[in-house]
Formats: structure tokens, sequence, C-alpha cells
């Protein structure tokens, strides 16, 4: 499903209104709440729209766990960092348990980590359906998401559920969720904003099937999952399908 937006403030309140009915129900049903979590400049507004009323006081903190869906793989203190980027924001200022909470990254090796972080999703997915009841993901320029960039190894990737590589390009090491584990998630709510998006946009919903290039065209939710794309206007300018 395709909305598109005039107002990003107006698309983030739509965004936190998902977040907080797929918290109720995840916990309705299961007891808990699993979630993914995404950088970049996109969530920045939800995350400060869930830090207040009325959204802070909707939402099962208790019960909430958080994931991330990728991380540059710096330390927990810089400004690249994914996490910290939403511990300002957001889970500084709710009772979510620190315990719940696990970053994407560790003073050990990144392909160790990215092992590690595997078993945590496996311990706690034990006897059930990996599936994420939320996975909130962003699209680069480039057309990527998570860090699944054009034409990286990882974008095979088919056993794996998090995987950890060196990103020439950016002379970092990267980690993420693969496609598959994202795929197998109940909700997946895509974020785009602005005019440089406009035609990554286009070539990932209405563009040639071409994942190596645009690999956002890997993330199709498994049957009866349900992937959201909040748009803006710009971002939506080239697409002819969705107007
Ligand atoms: O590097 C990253 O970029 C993407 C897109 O970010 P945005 O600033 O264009 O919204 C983001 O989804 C990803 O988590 C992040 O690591």
């Amino acid at each position: 499903m395709v909305t598109i937006f005039k107002d990003t403030s107006y698309l983030s309140q739509k965004a936190a209104e998902l977040f907080v009915e797929a918290a109720q129900e995840a916990v309705q049903k299961n007891g808990r709440f699993i979630v993914a979590l995404t950088g970049g400049s996109s969530p920045k507004q939800l995350y400060q729209l869930l830090a207040q009323a009325p959204y802070k006081d909707q939402m099962p903190w208790q019960q909430t766990f958080i994931f991330w869906g990728d991380e540059r793989w710096v330390p927990l203190t810089d400004e690249r960092s994914n996490a910290k980027m939403a511990k300002e924001l957001l889970l500084d200022k709710v009772p979510v348990p620190q315990e719940q909470i696990f970053p994407m990254w560790a003073d050990m090796e990144p392909e160790a980590y990215a092992q590690k972080y595997e078993q945590i999703l496996k311990n706690l997915f034990k006897g059930q359906e990996p599936a994420f009841d939320l996975i909130l993901l962003g699209m680069g320029d480039d057309g990527h998401t998570a860090s699944l960039f054009p034409h990286t190894e990882v974008l095979q990737e088919q056993e794996k559920w998090v995987d950890a590589y060196y990103l020439k390009p950016q002379s970092m090491h990267r980690i993420t969720l693969t496609a598959p584990i994202i795929n197998q998630a109940n909700r997946i709510l895509f974020m785009t904003f602005g005019e440089n998006k406009a035609k990554a946009l286009y070539e990932v919903l209405e563009g040639e099937r071409n994942p190596q290039e645009y690999p956002s065209q890997l993330i199709q939710p498994k049957q009866g999952g349900e992937i959201y794309w909040y748009v803006d206007d710009k971002a939506a300018s080239k697409l002819e399908k969705y107007k």
C-alpha cells in the first residue's frame, strides 16, 4: 500500500499511529511487541512523536523489544550511529526496559557480532515463526534499504538473518538484517521523503525488476504480511500508477 502525503508532519503522525496499533495488537496476541527501528533522517520526527503524549502513553513499553534493521559500524557514541539517534530522540524518554534494547553494535568484530545478533533473535523467536511485529525502513537515494546496498553480496543472502560486511564506498562496515528475515515481518513500514528519492522510488515501485540496482525491490512481505509505503509528494513526483 502506497500513501502519498503533502505534509511530512502528518506522515509521521500516521506512522506513529501505525506503530502504536502494531504494538497494541502484538501485545494482545503474543504478550510482547518486537520491532526493528531504522536510521537515517526519515524516522526522526516519528521517534520524537513516540516520545510524547498521546503516543508515549498508548505504547506498551514494558512489553516492547527494540532491535535495529541496520547500523553503521561505529560506537554508540558516534554521531553516525543509528542507535544513538534513536536513543536520544526516543529510547531515553520512554520506559522501555534497558535489557529489551538490542543495539546493532558491540566492541567486537562486526562479523562475529552479526552471528551473535542473529542468535539473540533466534532465542527470542524460539519455537515460533521468526516474524518481527513491525520493521521500520528508510530508502536511500540509491534505492538501498537497511544496509542492503546496490551490487553487494548481502543481496544474495538466503540463510543468514543478520550479516556484516565492509562497504567500500563508505569506508566502513555495515551490519544489517537480510531481506529474507525482513520479509517475514508481519508489518513493514517504509518512510521516504524528498525529491532526491523520486527516481529510486519510481524504479523500486514501478520500474523493471532489478534488485541489484534497487535493493528495496527485495522487500516483499510474506503472504498475510503488510507493507506500507508512507511517502511525501516530492518523493512520489515520478510515480504514475499510485496517483
Ligand atoms: O544509511 C542509512 O540510510 C538509510 C536511508 O536514510 P535516509 O536518511 O535517506 O532516510 C536508512 O534507512 C538506514 O537505516 C541507514 O543506515
